[in-house]
């Protein structure tokens, strides 16, 4: 579903992704694991259209969207949960979510978002900037579902959030997955979350994959390695 290849970028002159090359199909997550500053959230934006990609490409099934600017991919089923959530405070949980719905040109919240998500429907008509970091994480999946993607992007998902909504966070998101068949890339640093979730690991360090495995061949201890400091 999602292609990348070859993907280099750079911010002016200091290249930070130099060629990476990964797969996702449908119905797969992966998880993109690296120390801070290795190029996660560079890759993120990058995939999103916010940063722009000097050579390499990416398509999403047979569309080549390297060049699309960010609303064209969300058109074309990228969706993106951003480091830090992003959510719109001052407006409520259904307006953050319809925000949505308008690539789609759709007014109503699907009900299946809101089965997804029931604490979103109890808390509809709250502002988001008063939700928990939990809820408010799950407010930026819900949001970016309502785009109807095919690949979701997420940003250090468990970053500020307690454990318990972590675990509940990876059930959700292998339900998407295994609802929808979306594929699914999430930044990590968590590897306890990575493990949970993850159909396949990834290790990115200074801007290049150095290691990948399947979840079922994963040697903890050598990916441990690469995050520890
Ligand atoms: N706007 C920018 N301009 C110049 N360099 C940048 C910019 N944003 C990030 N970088 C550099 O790119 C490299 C990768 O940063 P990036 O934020 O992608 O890493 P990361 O793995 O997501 O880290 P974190 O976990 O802290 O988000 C770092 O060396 C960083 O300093």
């Amino acid at each position: 579903m999602l292609n990348v290849s070859r993907l280099h970028v750079s911010y002016g002159e200091s290249e930070v992704l130099h060629g990476l090359d990964f797969k996702v199909a449908p119905n797969e997550i992966i998880a993109i694991m690296g120390r801070n500053g290795m190029g996660k959230t560079t890759l993120m934006k990058s995939l999103m259209g916010i940063v722009p990609t000097k050579s390499g490409t990416v398509s999403v099934g047979a569309t080549d969207i390297t060049r699309f600017k960010s609303y064209e991919r969300v058109k074309n089923g990228v969706a993106y949960v951003p480091q830090g959530r992003m959510i719109f405070s001052t407006m409520t949980v259904q307006e953050n979510i319809e925000t949505g719905l308008i690539p789609r040109g759709e007014s109503r919240v699907p009900p299946d978002i809101y089965e997804l998500f029931p604490v979103l429907l109890e808390m509809k008509g709250r502002r988001g900037g008063n939700l928990s970091g939990g809820q408010q994480q799950q407010l930026a999946i819900a949001r970016a579902l309502a785009t109807a993607p095919k690949v979701l992007l997420l940003d250090e998902p468990t970053e500020g959030i307690q454990p318990s909504i972590i675990r509940e966070m990876a059930r959700t998101l292998k339900r998407i997955r295994d609802e929808r068949g979306l594929s699914i890339v999430v930044s990590e640093q968590v590897l306890s979350f990575a493990l949970d979730i993850a159909d396949r690991v990834l290790v990115i360090e200074n801007g290049e994959i150095v290691h990948e495995n399947l979840r079922a061949e994963v040697d903890e201890a050598k990916v441990a390695r690469f995050l520890s400091v």
